[in-house]
């Protein structure tokens, strides 16, 4: 699937500095999204290397960049499960890594492992979510399967206990982002924060890295409004083309999915209000400079509300395009 001459042009010319893919690319107000598709590979090396996990765990180059091009082909094309989406739920793992003390919190090895994770944790997503089945354990079986492809083992080189260590942590990663699972545990989360995080705890570990893989899974909400737009567009988009199957076999598919039913600007409100707002209140709880990301999750909430009111009076125009929202 990965061709010598795909890794060889990848490799050409070395892995440059982060700085040089942009210069702000380490900043918490940068949006991955605006990379090119094809700058996104050499960026995801770039950020291998800027967190030193190519030294510290002696990751060859070639592995590597094979890893990331299996990864890469291993996402469909839905509107919004794509590469470009584990591009970016990656890119904030690096930010959190770059800006925040997180290895007060968490071992290197837990920090690869969700970084990977968020790489991997939406592979061959098919732009559908049949509740009744856990997706995110297919997509740590198809996790599995890249690492198992010839040439992509990128911890091919570690010790027995660490391989099964990495193997145990991206499968609760990977698991956490189902978010009956992440409903689930963010009562235990906001526990462990009301307490105090005490880094002797494994509990502590587990429970932070499922917090922080739903925080960069939810990454796009901490952007500008124009990147929070972009989003839901592609989401319902997503969405009603879901709804759009049920229906032709006959079923009635929920508010959220159905284009003539959902009214976007008070789901978008509910979304936030019960999954968003929560997940970055106890962040910010843990890691007080995060707070920043909190504003404008706040600002992005109230800017609904008034989408809302105002849409609401003049009616909301069909499920097209909401660049129009001001
Ligand atoms: C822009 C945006 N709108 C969304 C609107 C609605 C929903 C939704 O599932 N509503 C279900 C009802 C029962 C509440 C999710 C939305 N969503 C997600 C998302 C977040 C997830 O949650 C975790 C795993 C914690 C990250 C899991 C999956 C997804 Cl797709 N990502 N971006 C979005
Ligand atoms: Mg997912
Ligand atoms: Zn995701």
């Amino acid at each position: 699937k990965v061709s010598d001459e795909e890794v060889a042009r990848l490799l050409a010319g070395g892995i440059p500095s982060v700085d040089q893919i942009h210069p702000c690319f380490s900043e918490i107000t940068y949006i991955p999204r605006s990379l090119t598709d094809a700058e996104t590979t050499t960026a995801v090396l770039s950020m291998f290397e800027a967190m030193g996990f190519i030294n510290a765990y002696k990751i060859n180059r070639n592995t590597l960049a094979r890893f990331c091009l299996m990864v890469k082909k291993g996402y469909r094309d839905p509107p919004y499960h794509n590469w470009m989406h584990a591009f970016s739920v990656a890119h904030f793992c690096f930010l959190l890594c770059k800006n925040v003390d997180v290895a007060n919190y968490l071992e290197d090895i837990e920090m690869l492992a969700l970084f990977v994770s968020c790489l991997c944790h939406d592979l061959d997503h098919r732009g559908t979510n049949n509740s009744f089945q856990i997706e995110s354990r297919h997509h740590f079986a198809q996790t599995i399967s890249v690492l198992n492809t010839e040439g992509c083992n990128i911890f091919e080189q570690f010790s027995r206990k660490d391989y099964q260590r990495m193997l145990d942590l991206m499968c609760d990663i990977i698991l956490a982002t189902d978010l009956a699972h992440h409903l689930r545990i963010l009562g235990d989360i906001q526990k462990m924060v009301t307490e105090g995080y005490d880094f002797k705890k494994p509990q502590h570990h587990t429970l932070l890295l499922c917090l922080l893989m739903s925080s960069c899974d939810l990454s796009d909400q901490t952007k500008d409004w124009r990147n929070t737009c972009k989003v839901a567009e592609l989401i319902y988009r997503e969405f009603f083309s879901q709804g759009d199957s049920e229906k032709a076999m006959g079923n009635r598919p929920s508010d959220m999915m159905d284009r003539d039913r959902a009214y976007i600007p008070d789901l978008q409100i509910s979304f936030m209000e019960h999954i968003v707002v929560p997940i970055f209140t106890v962040l910010k709880g843990l890691f007080p400079p995060l707070a920043v990301l909190h504003e404008t999750i706040s600002s992005s909430q109230s800017r609904w509300k008034r989408i809302s009111q105002k849409y609401r009076d003049q009616g909301f125009p069909g499920n097209g395009s909401l660049e129009f929202l001001e």
